[in-house]
């Protein structure tokens, strides 16, 4: 495997590469069983893989989020050892922002509300630096998780409006044995609010249930929003979208999604079903 910090030399080895399949993770690090299975679905789909590990800043509407943000590089590299990937690159700032770097990709639609409306800037960071990756690492293959169903739903988005000639692959989500969906912000919950975590994915499956077998969407959300903040969950948002425009639906369909946002303690637990 070859693990770069140097963007020459990432295009030097990607350039050997050139000719053949290749799939790619882009990732922020502080690598979890959910980022194992996008490599290994990315293997299984082109003979060549590559991860890149950047905590983009530009994406971050929070300072203390992204300055706390976890960073493990050894413990990453060892993952993707084990799991045989061609090359890992972390790149610097300035190769993905080099000095006068004045562009920002901004996404309408899918971005407008529920993470796009509560973190500012937030998807115009997402896309701007995928859009970034996409053309430093040329990939025919990029695969994202379905933990972050929104973000999905944005970069198809920017990938069909701006005729990127990449394909996109979905992931399932990766969860704990009692629910809760990996992520690598959960290292930040205390271990009472981690045994309280996997209940928002129980009130998302019960509410799913309800919804599907044709019961009221309004009454199914409050009841659920309400269970949620008996337990002390801060609720963002808890709503039945359509799964791809994410807009509010008002009937359920095949097509839905129901998507949560909530703050347990100093975490923000993002989950869908
Ligand atoms: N549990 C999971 N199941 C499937 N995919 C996941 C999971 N967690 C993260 N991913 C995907 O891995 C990619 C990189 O995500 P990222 O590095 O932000 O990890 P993360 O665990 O989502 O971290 P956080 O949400 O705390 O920022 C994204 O496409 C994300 O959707
Ligand atoms: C896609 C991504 C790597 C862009 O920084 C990030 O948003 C993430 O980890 O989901
Ligand atoms: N995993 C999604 C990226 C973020 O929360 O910043």
């Amino acid at each position: 495997m070859i693990i770069t910090h140097d963007l020459n030399e990432f295009l030097r080895e990607r350039g050997h590469l050139d000719m053949i399949d290749v799939s790619f993770v882009p990732t922020m690090g502080a690598l979890h069983e959910g980022h194992l299975a996008l490599v290994k679905k990315a293997k299984k789909i082109a003979k060549h893989c590559i991860v890149s590990v950047f905590v983009n800043p530009l994406q971050f509407d929070q300072k203390e989020d992204f300055l706390r943000y976890p960073k493990l590089e050894k413990e990453d590299v060892h993952l993707l050892e084990q799991n045989q990937v061609d090359i890992v690159w972390f790149p610097k700032v300035e190769d993905i922002y080099p000095r006068g770097f004045d562009t920002r990709i901004e996404i309408g639609g899918p971005a407008l509300q529920w993470e796009g409306a509560l973190r500012k800037g937030h998807f115009s960071g997402v896309a701007t630096v995928v859009y970034r990756l996409f053309s430093l690492v040329k990939p025919k293959f990029a695969c994202f998780g379905e933990k972050d169903w929104q973000q999905i739903q944005v970069i198809h988005r920017m990938v069909k409006d701006l005729l990127l000639p990449v394909t996109l692959v979905n992931v399932p989500i990766v969860r704990e044995k009692d629910g809760l969906a990996k992520s690598s912000r959960n290292r930040f919950l205390t271990s009472e609010e981690r045994s309280r975590a996997p209940f928002l994915y129980k009130i998302l499956q019960e509410a799913y249930l309800k919804l599907k077998s044709g019961g009221n969407i309004s009454l199914i959300l409050s009841n659920a929003i309400e269970a949620l903040e008996k337990k002390e969950f801060k609720v963002d948002y808890f709503c039945a979208v359509d799964g791809n425009s994410l807009q509010k639906i008002t009937k359920w369909n095949d097509n839905a999604r129901l998507i949560a946002a909530v703050k347990l303690g100093s975490v923000r637990l993002l989950d869908n079903i």
